[in-house]
């Protein structure tokens, strides 16, 4: 008879922050784990054979090996581990890398300690049960540089999804504001895929003319209608191998989704016009900043569809949702800007850094990236200061343009100016300032939970003026 052995599932802690090794050790303390905590993968090597893990979480940035190289050095020995990565410095590269590398997951820091404790239980399952889940590399996905600047958690989520799909054929469905950088995340999902060396066709459906757009997604044959004068491959035709990115997707007219989702289902389509079917090799990447479950609410989109392109989601968040970014963000383009224009590169004073994050950005990053490339060409000096903004942003605009909470102040305002005057008082001005401001400093103290650099930039100033004001309005006693 044979003896059943039951053995404990090691794990391994590996980090060079003896906080985070803390942290982690005391959260699995009472679990059914022989916990191992390391300070170098070199020393966690070393103790393999010993124990042996059956799941590894290690940080990305150590002294002595980097994470991936770590993991690496793992599956030589033996390519069922599991490896979670963490990382505090996470970018799309190390996101892609770590899923390319066959880590198990990859975790941005700060992260839930309960989401880290499941993740570990989740991998030392999957490792009693024998499988990891391997990803094929493509051939350019190490070689091009993708240049998505998202250090916000709600951009690292973004970061998660991409590395975790680009190497799939699914369909994917990307959400977000106009400028929020979905055709961005559509490209990089096509050069990660191991569609990379062929198309990235990009089509705007709601730029195209109605009747035209039939033709331009799926070609004609000569003669096919009035001035259809010769035959005219499609952009279906031109993706094909490659990835086609069908931008508003929720503008498309209801006849042509049916088409589009025939194509999908049959992998065939015929040209207006044509009689031979002709097949079809393409990923389909949508964008939209609609919401589509209204559209399809209002019958102006097939369910079917939906279903059909909404296999994966990404949420782009707005800027406004990260405003950690936007420092990184015109950091980055400044510099870009400046190269490209072969002009010297300047930089922003804090005042101006403050102020630019705490504005609404309606038109996402494409607006903060103009406006990089405006100040590179306009401000006069190297360094940046708030009089050299351009006017419309200096200008703090009316109190209907930048309210959206519905409450119109204004109204009240004007009524309380009106009888100031009528009861023949003067310093209008001088009165009313002090009591905004300090409405408005204790708001975002508030809202800070009472963290003064963040309360600056909520008001939009530097923090020394915020010393300033509260100290001139006696706030500080
Ligand atoms: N995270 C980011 N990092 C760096 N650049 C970005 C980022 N997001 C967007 N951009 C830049 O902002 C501009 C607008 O991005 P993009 O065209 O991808 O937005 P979009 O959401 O597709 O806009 P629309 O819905 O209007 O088509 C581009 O120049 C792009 O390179």
């Amino acid at each position: 008879m044979s003896e059943e052995l039951e053995i404990t599932p090691v794990v391994w802690i590996v980090d060079d922050d003896a906080s985070i090794r803390w942290v982690l050790e005391a959260a699995l303390e009472d679990k059914p784990y022989v916990v191992k905590v390391f300070d170098s993968p070199l020393t966690a090597l070393k103790s393999f054979d010993e124990f042996p893990p059956s799941a590894v979480l290690s940080d990305v940035r150590m002294p002595d090996m980097d994470g991936l190289t770590f993991m690496e050095a793992i599956h030589e020995k033996d390519k069922q581990i599991p490896v979670i990565i963490m990382t505090a410095h996470a970018d799309l590269d190390t996101a892609v890398k770590s899923y390319q590398s066959r880590a198990f997951e990859y975790l941005p820091k700060p992260f839930d300690i309960d989401e880290a404790i499941s993740l570990i239980e989740r991998a030392i399952k999957r490792h009693l049960s024998g499988g990891v889940t391997r990803i094929r590399r493509s051939r350019r996905a190490s070689k091009q540089p993708l240049n998505i600047i998202g250090a916000a958690p709600a951009m690292q989520e973004v970061f998660r999804i991409l590395g975790r799909v680009s190497q799939l054929d699914v369909t994917v469905l990307i959400n977000g504001e106009t400028g929020t950088g979905k055709e961005l995340v559509a490209q990089a999902l096509h050069e990660l895929s191991p569609r990379s060396e062929g198309p990235f066709v990009a089509l705007n459906t709601a730029a195209i003319p109605r009747e035209l757009l039939e033709s331009e997604l799926f070609g004609h044959e000569k003669g096919a209608f009035t001035g259809a004068h010769s035959q005219r491959i499609g952009r279906f035709e031109q993706a094909d191998g490659g990835t086609l990115f069908l931008d508003e997707i929720g503008d498309m007219p209801v006849d042509l989704q049916t088409r589009l989702l025939r194509v999908l289902n049959d992998g065939s389509f015929y040209r207006v016009g044509g009689r031979n079917p002709i097949n079809t090799n393409v990923r389909i990447v949508a964008a939209t900043h609609q919401n589509m479950e209204q559209l399809v609410r209002d019958g102006r989109f097939r369910e079917d569809l939906l279903y059909r392109l909404n296999i994966i989601r990404i949420k782009v968040p707005a800027l406004r949702e990260r405003r950690e970014d936007i420092p990184l963000l015109v950091r980055f383009y400044m510099e870009l800007e400046a190269k490209a224009l072969g002009l010297e590169e300047k930089q922003l004073s804090k005042e101006v850094e403050n102020f630019l994050s705490s504005l609404p950005w309606p038109g996402n990053v494409r607006q903060l990236r103009s406006l990089c490339t405006w100040l590179t060409i306009m401000a006069p000096d190297k360094t940046v200061y708030l009089e050299d903004l351009p006017l419309e942003l200096q200008d703090p605009p009316s109190v209907s343009e930048c309210d959206q909470s519905g409450d119109d102040w204004e109204q009240p305002l004007k009524r309380w100016a009106d009888k100031f005057l009528s009861s023949g008082r003067e310093g209008l001005h001088t009165v009313a300032e002090p009591i905004m401001e300090k409405v408005l400093i204790e708001a975002a103290l508030k809202a800070s939970g009472n963290h003064r650099q963040k309360a600056a930039v909520l008001l939009g100033w530097g923090r020394n003026t915020l010393t300033r004001k509260t100290q001139a309005l006696g706030m500080d006693d």
